[in-house]
């Protein structure tokens, strides 16, 4: 099976000066990716550059076919924190912005505002629908650009700090609805700062400070952190549930 995205030797920075450096890494159709790294290492640059927002500097990112020609898109779900509280839009504008990403010959306005108002209701927020964004607290602007990231009905799920702003019992149907998502193929990338929720949901870790070193299974240990030079702590939860102290450098 060939995957989904393909990153070969990819270099990316600003204004010619590398943030991140010679990355492979590759999607597959199940995969659950949580990507951890400290502030500033260069996760939401990597992001920018699968969207095809930042060019690489070398390297390069390939598609497979059926994501390609945007026929099936990304879905994505940037940092709400970025985003601009006063630009004036409703809740059901901007979910149907996500349709933007769609090849229009393919959906019609009808089907578009049917399924906005299905993931809208799904998410319990449908009586919001015709409120500017500028109103809504943080975790109803989440659950707003999750339907947003949805409603293309996207292969590759991407989500930037989804549990930013949000209350617990959020986040808990979040992470539900991202697992059963993934059990219905839709492969997941999903950046946090809540590693003990990374370690319950994800399969893999790609862990990004300047390099991105992959593990391929959810619990990482303090000599895999001090090795890849990932100044983070992590609790795991796996069998024996514990704590990996944050290591000093
Ligand atoms: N538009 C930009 N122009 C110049 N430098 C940038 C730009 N965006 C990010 N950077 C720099 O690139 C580096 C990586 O930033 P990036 O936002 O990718 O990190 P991050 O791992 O997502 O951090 P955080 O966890 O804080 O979101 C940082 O040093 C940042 O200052």
């Amino acid at each position: 099976m060939k995957p989904l995205i393909k990153i070969d030797n990819l270099t990316l920075g600003y204004d010619k000066e590398p943030v991140l450096e010679k990355v492979n890494f590759e999607v597959f159709e199940d995969d659950f990716v949580g990507v951890i790294g400290p502030n500033g290492g260069g996760k939401t640059t990597l992001l920018k550059a699968i969207l095809g927002l930042l060019k690489p500097m070398s390297g390069k990112i390939t598609f497979r076919g059926d994501i390609d020609g945007q026929k099936k898109p990304i879905g994505y779900l940037p940092q709400v924190k970025h985003i601009d509280r006063n630009f004036p839009i409703t809740v059901f504008d901007v979910v149907r912005s996500g349709s933007l990403m769609q090849n229009p010959k393919k959906v019609t306005s009808a089907q578009i505002k049917q399924k906005a108002e299905e993931l809208l209701s799904e998410m319990g927020i449908l009586n919001i629908r015709n409120k500017p964004i500028g109103e809504l607290s943080g975790g109803q602007m989440q659950r707003v650009f999750l339907c947003r990231a949805l409603l293309s009905d996207p292969k590759v799920l991407i989500l930037d700090e989804p549990d930013t702003f949000v209350d617990n019992r959020f986040e808990g149907e979040l992470y539900e609805k991202l697992r059963l998502l993934n059990e219905q193929h839709m492969a997941i990338i999903l950046v946090s700062h809540d590693l003990g929720t990374i370690s319950s949901y994800v399969k893999a870790i790609a862990c990004v400070n300047r390099e991105l070193h992959y593990h391929p299974d959810n619990i990482i240990t303090q000599e895999q952190l001090n090795s890849y030079n990932c100044p983070i702590q992590i609790i795991s939860h796996g069998e024996i549930p514990h704590t990996v102290l944050k290591h000093h450098h």
